[in-house]
């Protein structure tokens, strides 16, 4: 403590002293109890007031404005946050290559057009209807949580003129948001995801960058089926015996929309609890798939009984994804979240499936992948040979209706002949016939 006495003028005698020391102590200790009351009372009747005249002051001085994009899709903001950021970064890849001295490339589909972006801390100006506006990239550190740890946040900061607010906020923004999409539509690299388990939770791992050459052109498919698949991308379940597609047509729908793909494999989420923090993690503009969901229910049941087997809890049991925990989740993802995600479910054995999965409504829609019709051949022949029309088509479709055959065996037996010079195709066609022939055979003989 700070020895008050030498200060006092008047030296008393001990025990005066003493007295006296008591009563300036007690002084102080009224005084300080009277100045925090006042201060309490001051700054709960005119605090909000003297803050909110102090922000009026200096944004009269100041005549710019400041908006954030965080990338940080995990706030309050969601997705759309990162969606928005994406778009951005996109749009100012134009802008910045002859402005900003440091620029950093992105990872592209196309590794001849490169999406540049300014680096960290660096800014550029843009012109838009005689309006200047200023983008500048921050970094900021966010404390995260248990799941993901702390990181470092970018984010753009767009600076207008006050007087340009409506320009900007209006027009500008849209004009930024709808060119920043378009363009990262047709040249983002798409990646892989899936999904894997810690201590703290499930999360989503970035597992590649995803290159599949699928494309509805190349799909073998009929015509009238893919257009109607392409008219109305939501909620699919594929089903089809092995080798009709499924994959396949996952990677055209990826590549046709330009969203990456999030691989969920439920047997390795643990509980109802760790699925919905994954799929409320699933950003816009993605793709959600469950491939072979039929074993994935039947591990899930089989999960279960094993659990009662060894006479774990019925808490634990309760714990474990379920379907129906599949499908609360999946609803309250897609109706929050209109547009910008896709979900795809594949099976094998589409009666296997639950009822729940299969009511209308919950799969929009129900796709076969049949066996390799006559005009999905065709666009086989043309993927692998380069052929159109040939002598031997004719055959191959009367085939075709007698056997069942899957693409990808087709595929195969093209696959194979190629390399072999120009002129294999009809040496193709023929080996197709006879492989055709065989597997009729075999079919009427067990039949
Ligand atoms: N409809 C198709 N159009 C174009 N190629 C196909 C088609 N179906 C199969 N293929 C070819 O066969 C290969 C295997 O097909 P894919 O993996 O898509 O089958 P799947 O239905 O997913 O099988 P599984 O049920 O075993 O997962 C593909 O890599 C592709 O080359
Ligand atoms: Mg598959």
């Amino acid at each position: 403590m700070v020895n008050l006495l030498p200060f006092m003028g008047h030296q008393g005698s001990p025990g005066q002293q003493g007295m006296s020391q008591i009563g300036l102590g007690m002084a102080i200790a009224a005084s300080m109890v009277v100045l925090s009351m006042f201060q309490q009372f001051f700054f709960n009747h005119f605090g909000g007031y003297l803050e909110r005249c102090l922000r009026k002051l200096v944004s009269s001085m100041d005549p710019y404005v400041q908006i954030r994009f965080s990338e940080d899709s995990t706030d309050s903001g969601g997705p759309k946050n990162y969606e928005a950021y994406a778009a951005i970064e996109t749009y100012l890849s134009s802008k910045c290559s002859a402005q900003a001295p440091r620029l950093k490339a992105n990872s592209v589909r196309d590794i001849n057009a490169p999406v540049l972006c300014v680096d960290d801390g660096e800014g550029v100006s843009d012109e838009f209807d005689g309006v200047t506006v200023w983008w500048h990239l921050g970094k900021e550190k966010d404390q995260g949580d248990v799941y993901r740890g702390s990181r470092n946040n970018r984010y753009y900061a767009l600076t207008f003129q006050k007087r340009n607010r409506k320009v900007v906020v209006g027009e500008y923004l849209r004009h930024v948001m709808e060119e920043g999409k378009a363009v990262s539509a047709s040249n983002r690299q798409l990646k892989l995801y899936s999904n894997s388990s810690s201590e703290h939770g499930a999360y989503w791992d970035y597992i590649m960058d995803f290159d599949h050459p699928a494309n509805f052109e190349t799909l073998a498919m009929e015509k009238e089926k893919k257009e109607d698949i392409i008219d109305d991308l939501i909620r699919y379940l594929l089903y089809g015996p092995p080798g009709t597609g499924k994959s396949t047509m996952i990677a055209a729908m990826a590549n046709l929309l330009s969203y990456d793909v999030y691989d969920l494999e439920l047997t390795a989420v643990r509980s109802n609890a760790a699925l919905k923090r994954l799929l409320n993690r699933t950003p816009c503009n993605s793709m959600l798939v469950i491939e072979d969901v039929d074993c994935s229910s039947k591990i899930t049941n089989q999960r279960e009984k094993n659990d009662k087997d060894d006479g774990k809890t019925v808490k634990n049991i309760l714990e474990k994804v379920t379907l129906s925990g599949l499908l609360n989740c999946v609803d309250g993802l897609f109706s929050a979240n209109e547009g910008g995600r896709l979900m795809v479910f594949t099976t094998n054995h589409k009666e296997a499936l639950d009822s729940a999965l299969l009511r209308r409504g919950r799969m929009d829609k129900h796709v076969e992948m049949t066996y390799c019709g006559f005009e999905a051949f065709r666009t086989l022949a043309k993927n692998y040979l380069g052929i159109e029309h040939h002598a031997l088509f004719g055959k191959i479709e009367a085939l075709l209706n007698e056997s069942s055959i899957t693409p990808a065996d087709v595929a195969e037996s093209l696959i194979a002949r190629r390399g072999k010079g120009e002129d294999c195709g009809e040496e193709c066609l023929k080996k197709l016939i006879e492989a055709l022939e065989k597997k009729g055979a075999r079919e009427n003989g067990r039949m």
